[in-house]
């Protein structure tokens, strides 16, 4: 391709009026007569070629310039495809239009048009400022849903929201201490704040010194971020907010400081830390500092009753066999695997745990952006009491490493509660331990495009009990859970509540439960755990 057309030959818009086209994706194709207007453009900065199906203008069909193809089926007719996915074995196209021209004029034309509007991503590429050869596609488009991406920022460019993370305070009091108490890291620094939502964390490094703060958020809150960057003047003169994704935008200078906060539940969901981790390959210099520098995810197995049968007794309700006349318990199988596929977010108490913590650190500086697609957590644990273990508990804390101040923002149990919570994956088997006694498995996370991750959890141990060689069965119980439908427990009445002096892990158990196998109708209704004599712990 020719990447020596300057990009001022290229119009903004250029029109083109075509006699009819067919959407070969209906069977048979379906024609939509014209004349229709046909727009050479460029939205969000990549170019698009948009046929408008009805004069009104209200429907479109576009294609993204940057992987279409335009091919001739004669004087008169062309063939427009543009790619659907691409994996390394194999691409689709999604989209094919056939194009009938008038004139023959107006399909070379046509054709011209499309090969210029083409080279401008050429260009566009060889004009990166570092000089990389990288690929125009945007990163982030490639890999996530283009309707989860809408609706995630269409989430952040909601005030109310921002407001709840502002309102975390043990959240945002950590951050302000953070860059406070190392004012020397920002002090005459350039810094980028990597989603900057309302512009908060940019408006801490100015207050620490930064020389000039360049504030990138991809959601409309952009523009709110503006106003209350204007509304605080002094410190604002040295901001600049940039609308747009950090995988998309262009800086004019590189940045000492990174600050962020894209930690989802579990650390990971969202995907944000890739986000996080492209910004620092392209904006930051070698060796510049990362706020935060290092996460890690904490995993321990703990045992909780209640909300074992909790989770257990919300598929009950599949169980009855005259629902209106109906018997509905052929799916009760399914809604019982269904609800424990959900991870549970709460803050529990930390006595629920059976063994020490494991650790899996993430650090920021230095991890790969393709790490973050597939984690996988050897679990290794020694159990501390005799009980039955109902799943793995998980939680995060990040380091920010100032020159001055090393300072921990933590989820813990137990620790002051934040809008994260902890979570918790359960199993439908629970399984049985000996104080002692190892438990193994593995904590799996597959990134998916719906910006979270497909968990997969084992754990196993030798079972003591009735009729078992003392260490001589091996106990496995797994789950597959999905990190992006969380069931919120918050505003359950809480579960740890216990008499004062008995232990959380000595409460009632449900050995007896009846768990449901896939087939299963049987209709025995679990009890859920009475809450007399209750101490609210939290
Ligand atoms: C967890 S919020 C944090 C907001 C703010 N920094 C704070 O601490 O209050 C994450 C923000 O990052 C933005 N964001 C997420 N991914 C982004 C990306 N790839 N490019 C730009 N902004 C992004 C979101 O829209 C959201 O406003």
């Amino acid at each position: 391709m020719d990447a020596t057309l300057p990009a001022e030959n290229l119009k903004p818009h250029q029109n083109f009026t075509v006699a009819s086209i067919s959407l070969l994706a209906s069977n048979p194709p379906k024609l939509v007569s014209g004349p229709l207007s046909a727009i050479f453009g460029s939205r969000s900065g990549f170019p698009e070629l948009q046929f408008f199906l009805e004069p009104d203008g209200q429907h479109s069909l576009n294609f993204d310039l940057r992987t279409a193809q335009l091919f001739r089926l004669g004087e008169f007719q062309s063939l427009c495809v543009s790619e659907g996915s691409e994996s390394i074995k194999e691409r689709t196209y999604s989209k094919g239009v056939t194009i009938q021209f008038k004139e023959e004029e107006e399909s070379s034309s046509f054709h011209g048009a499309f090969e210029q509007w083409r080279k401008k991503v050429v260009i566009q590429e060889s004009t990166l400022p570092n000089g990389t050869a990288s690929s125009f596609k945007s990163k982030f488009d490639d890999k996530i849903e283009a309707s989860s991406a809408k609706m995630y920022f269409h989430y952040y460019g909601q005030l109310l929201h921002q407001q709840n993370m502002l309102q975390d305070y043990v959240r945002t009091g950590s951050y302000y201490a953070a860059v406070i108490e190392n004012q020397a890291d920002f002090d005459g620094r350039v810094v980028v704040d990597v989603g900057a939502g309302s512009g908060i964390l940019s408006l801490f490094a100015a207050q620490a010194g930064a020389k000039h703060v360049y504030a990138v958020e991809a959601s409309e809150m952009a523009d709110y971020a503006q106003k209350l960057i204007a509304g605080n003047p002094f410190l604002g003169q040295r901001i600049t907010v940039i609308k747009g994704k950090v995988e998309d935008v262009e800086l004019p200078e590189k940045a000492d400081i990174l600050i962020s906060e894209p930690m989802g539940t579990l650390l990971v969901n969202e995907r944000m830390l890739e986000s996080y981790v492209i910004a620092r390959d392209r904006f930051l210099v070698p060796n510049g500092k990362m706020f935060p520098t290092v996460g890690r995810i904490h995993m321990a197995p703990f045992s909780d009753e209640y909300l074992y049968v909790e989770i257990a007794n919300k598929s009950l309700f599949w169980q009855q066999q005259n629902y209106y006349g109906v018997d509905l318990t052929a799916l009760h199988g399914t809604a019982f695997q269904g609800y424990f596929s959900q991870p549970v977010v709460d803050a529990f108490d930390p006595r629920l745990l059976v063994a020490p913590a494991v650790s899996h650190v993430i650090n920021f500086t230095t991890v790969k952006e393709e790490d973050l697609y597939e984690i996988d957590i050897p679990l290794k644990f020694t159990a501390s009491v005799g009980t039955r273990i109902h799943g793995l508990a998980c939680w995060f804390d990040v380091l920010f490493n100032g020159s001055t101040v090393q300072r921990w923002l933590t989820t813990a149990p137990g620790a002051p509660t934040t809008h994260w919570y902890q979570l918790r994956c359960v199993l439908s088997q629970p399984i049985y331990v000996m104080p002692g006694q190892e438990i193994t498995g593995h904590l799996h996370m597959i990134a998916h495009s719906a910006q979270s991750y497909t968990i997969n959890l084992t754990m196993s141990a030798k079972m003591w009990g009735p009729g078992a060689e003392q260490g001589g069965i091996l106990q496995t119980s797994s789950c597959k859970l999905d990190l992006k439908e969380p069931y919120y427990r918050m505003s359950q009445p809480q579960a740890y509540s216990v008499a004062q002096d008995q232990q959380p892990n000595q409460l009632l158990q449900s050995q007896d439960l009846q768990l449901p196998s896939l087939d299963e109708d049987g209709s025995d209704f679990i009890q859920q755990p009475s809450n007399d004599n209750d101490v609210h712990i939290l």
